[in-house]
């Protein structure tokens, strides 16, 4: 049994869980044959994973559909009991559940929700400050502050079943913060929200971040979520870490280099350009192509010299091209950037 580094606010070490799954057989044989013997095997969801967060930290937890981090994040809340490894939440064992553990913790699953249907959002909250014994002042502050920062008002006293997704996820995320937790598992916090909503959670947890000094860990399949809030991802895929690093350092080892963009007085062929770069696109005066990142300087250099460049720009490439790049890798070693 290893130590658990001191203050950290979340311990893995060599994370494990298996599901047993029973299969059956299409068709009316099929179940006769299940129900006579049943067909069951072991799909290994997280296998050996292990990282640290430290108090305050925000983390991206990234990976591909099926990969791990639900089942991780339900872990990590105590939801589900590890096959193997060490877990450490806030000094606790999640497992346990205890009064005090559950106080320090929330979890928000973006399609899930916890409010009450047919009632208005107030009285779920209501609810949580008699389940997690919230003095009336604490209680009262922290609705203050909620309903500010995420413009609740007006929405409280409505029916839950007749506020918009945006205005519902609002009310979830506020009725999940309102004990204050000090480590917030958020899976997926602003699916199916449009850009603004977005905007206002990822604001929120920001703003509940800093104030509270709080340790959050994000999944999200919008990579903006995961730019705007963390500097650290963790990717996992198929059950283990792949990368534990800064997200500049992700981007940099994604290596598939680096787009420039140019604005042209004078068309060009993509031919002409192909000697510059790859993946070449000409549209009108506009043209981008992708040049290893070794080459960047020398390569615009000579694009600049050898043609009538009005603007000329170099991007990383998107996240999402960076991370398909990463699962398309067979070494599975974990990378610490
Ligand atoms: N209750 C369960 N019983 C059996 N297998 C499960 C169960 N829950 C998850 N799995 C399997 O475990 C693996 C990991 O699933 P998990 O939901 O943790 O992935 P994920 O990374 O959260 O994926 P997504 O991004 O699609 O939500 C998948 O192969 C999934 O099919």
């Amino acid at each position: 049994m290893t130590t658990p580094t001191p203050d950290a606010a979340v311990h893995v070490r060599d994370l494990r869980k298996s599901y047993t799954v029973h299969e059956k057989e299409p068709g009316f044989l099929g179940s006769l044959r299940s129900f006579v013997r049943r067909q069951s095997r072991e799909v290994e969801a997280v296998r050996g994973v292990s990282f640290d967060l430290a108090p305050g930290e925000v983390v991206g937890f990234l990976g591909p559909n099926g990969a791990g981090k639900t089942t991780t994040l339900k872990m990590l809340s105590g939801l589900l009991h590890p096959s193997g490894g060490e877990l450490r939440v806030a000094g606790f064992e999640p497992r346990r559940r205890e009064a005090d553990f559950l106080r320090r913790i929330t979890l928000v699953m973006g399609q899930k929700q916890q409010l009450i249907w047919d009632l208005p959002a107030l009285d779920s909250f209501l609810v949580n400050q008699a389940i997690y014994e919230i003095p009336d002042p604490q209680y009262r502050a922290t609705m203050h502050e909620f309903t500010e920062v995420l413009g609740l008002e007006g929405i409280l006293k409505k029916q839950v079943r007749k506020l918009s997704l945006g205005e519902r996820m609002k009310c979830e995320l506020a009725a999940a913060l309102l004990h204050r937790p000090r480590v917030l598992f958020l899976d997926e916090p602003t699916i199916g929200l449009d850009v603004n909503m977005q905007e206002a959670v990822r604001a929120f947890i920001r703003d509940y971040n800093e104030r509270y000094g709080a340790t959050v860990i994000l999944t999200s399949h919008y990579m903006a979520d995961v730019t705007a809030l963390a500097r650290r991802i963790l990717v996992i895929d198929q059950g283990q870490l792949v990368f534990d690093g800064d997200l500049a350092r992700l981007v940099e080892r994604g290596g598939g280099g680096k787009t420039v963009r140019l604005q042209l007085r004078r068309p060009v062929t993509a031919e002409a350009l192909a000697g510059y770069g790859s993946d070449v696109k000409v549209d009108g005066l506009s043209a981008e192509l992708t040049v290893p990142r070794a080459e960047v300087s020398p390569r615009a250099a000579r694009l600049l010299a050898d043609l009538d460049v009005a603007d000329l720009t170099v991007e990383d490439p998107p996240i999402e091209a960076v991370m398909a790049e990463l699962f398309g890798r067979k070494d599975r070693e974990v990378v610490r950037g």
